[in-house]
């Protein structure tokens, strides 16, 4: 799952080695192509999926066809597995925005793994208590706060574990406007309305290595907005 912290020098999101190792024994390898829609939202199989290599959005679509972002999968993580746990449809839909392999496994092969080892259900409990943290703040950010300050928060996320020098982060490969509009609920002019007002306030920078973020304002910024500091 996205937005990671570490645990024991590992992300919570990132599947533990006896695990990977099942999965990999016992699953079916697929490649992928970018564009290529994994699990669809509401459908009923009930493979469950690990990611070799690749990118995937976590994406649901409204009638009108806007996209929600829910969140960002990569390398070492896993999906598909929440239909199977709550034995209903999909509860979002799972597309690869990049080439990539993954591995496919039956749900039965994945809990004879998970079930026996507390070492793996802990961890997967650990994983989702984690994602239930980060949608509360998601939840709180769309009650509470406007596009506006939603688009900070969103900045400061993408900034989180890259190297800090002199209170400024690059970011190598920001996502588009677009990109940005889906995973905060918001439209992409409104995103690059504000992004013109950070440039302008020397908050952002759009620079050959990407984009450039003061951190040190925009924390302070997204704290103020907030009333506490973006717990990530
Ligand atoms: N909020 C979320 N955070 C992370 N992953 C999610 C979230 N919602 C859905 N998914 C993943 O997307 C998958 C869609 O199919 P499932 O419901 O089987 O399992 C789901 C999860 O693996």
């Amino acid at each position: 799952m996205s937005s990671l912290t570490p645990f024991n020098g590992t992300k919570i999101g990132s599947a533990p080695e006896a695990l990977v190792r099942h999965i990999k024994d016992v699953g079916r390898p697929l490649t992928i192509r970018a564009g290529q829609m994994v699990v669809l939202h509401g459908a009923r199989d009930r493979d469950i999926y690990y990611i070799e290599r690749g990118s995937f959005e976590v994406a649901l679509t409204a009638r009108d066809g806007q996209v929600i972002i829910v969140c960002d999968l990569g390398p070492g993580e896993i999906f598909g597995d929440l239909a199977a746990i709550v034995e209903g449809p999909r509860s979002a839909s799972v597309v690869a925005t990049d080439v990539g392999k993954i591995f496919a496994i039956s749900e039965s092969e994945f809990f004879e793994a998970v079930a026996p080892r507390s070492e793996l259900s802990f961890w997967f409990m650990r994983r989702l208590a984690h994602e239930i943290t980060r949608l509360t703040e998601k939840v709180f950010e769309l009650a509470a706060l406007s596009a506006r300050n939603r688009l900070h928060c969103e900045l400061h996320r993408l900034c989180v574990g890259l190297p800090v020098a002199d209170g400024k982060v690059i970011v190598a490969k920001p996502p588009t406007h677009e990109t940005i509009a889906m995973r905060i609920g918001s439209q992409r002019e409104t995103v690059s309305r504000e992004m013109s007002k950070l440039s302008t306030q020397g908050i952002v920078q759009k620079q050959r290595q990407g984009l450039v973020v003061d951190l040190d304002r925009l924390s302070a910024q997204v704290a103020a907005e907030l009333g506490r500091p973006l717990d990530v």
